[in-house]
């Protein structure tokens, strides 16, 4: 999740996150998305707290956590702070029209989720490549699973026409989410109707949480080779 990689979409990500760190203010509860498009937006929080920029901020991971601690912004918690103003975060596929998403490639979706969810505006800040007319079309829906039984869960989530694979680390060991739990990433294809799906896949016992964000999209930032457009649903 470096911002200095090779990612030939890095310039296009760290506008889009540029932009949505300018929304920005004074006083503000800040959610702190995951993944190198956030990581692009944390390095501008944090090149405007050193000019006296004060928020506070509530982070979607360890890993964001650790890169704002880095920048000495304030972090709280929900025991203080249940309402956030702002929640930024990236997405793996967004909807045209809908705003909908596929999110968690990073391993994150379920602190990401909770983070959106207790926001008044959550924006995403997206390159052009993650926009689709269905999701599903490039990537599959990570869904975090308990880790008891979790073979049983994969069953009853290829009953409903996934091929599931489970998610392996670098080191080609089980990846563990911050939560402690695993991820099974599971690959539908071109998705119909993404709120039925939500629905059935959340009803599954064992599951913990799906990567698909259904109407919870404020406003889309995209940064685009012919410049920035923000999106709102439709
Ligand atoms: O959901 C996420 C992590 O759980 C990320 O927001 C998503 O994977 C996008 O990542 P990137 O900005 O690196 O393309």
């Amino acid at each position: 999740m470096s911002s200095q990689s090779g990612d030939p979409r890095a310039k296009l990500k760290r506008q889009a996150a540029i932009e949505a760190a300018s929304m920005v203010r004074d006083g503000m509860v800040v959610g702190l998305g995951s993944g190198s498009t956030s990581a692009y937006m944390i390095e501008e929080l944090g090149r405007r707290w050193a000019e006296g920029l004060r928020f506070c901020a509530i982070p979607t991971s360890e890993h964001s956590a650790e890169q704002a601690r880095a920048h000495g912004i304030k972090l709280v918690t929900f025991a203080t702070h249940p309402q956030i103003d702002l929640d930024i975060d990236g997405a793996d596929e967004v909807e045209l029209g809908t705003l909908n998403l596929i999110k968690g490639l990073g391993g994150a979706l379920f602190r990401e989720k909770i983070v959106a969810a207790a926001s008044r505006r959550f924006v995403v800040v997206v390159d052009e490549s993650k926009i689709v007319e269905h999701l599903g079309h490039h990537v599959p829906v990570p869904v975090e699973v308990t880790t008891f039984g979790w073979e049983s869960t994969a069953r009853q989530l290829e009953a409903l026409g996934a091929r599931v694979t489970q998610r392996l680390d670098r080191s080609g060991n089980v990846f563990v989410t911050d939560g402690g739990n695993m991820i099974l990433d599971c690959h539908f294809g071109s998705i119909a109707d993404s709120v039925a799906l939500s629905r059935r896949l959340r009803a599954i016992v064992g599951v913990i949480e799906t990567g698909l964000f259904i109407g919870r999209t404020s406003e889309v930032i995209v940064a685009a080779h012919d410049g920035l457009k923000h999106l709102e649903p439709s």
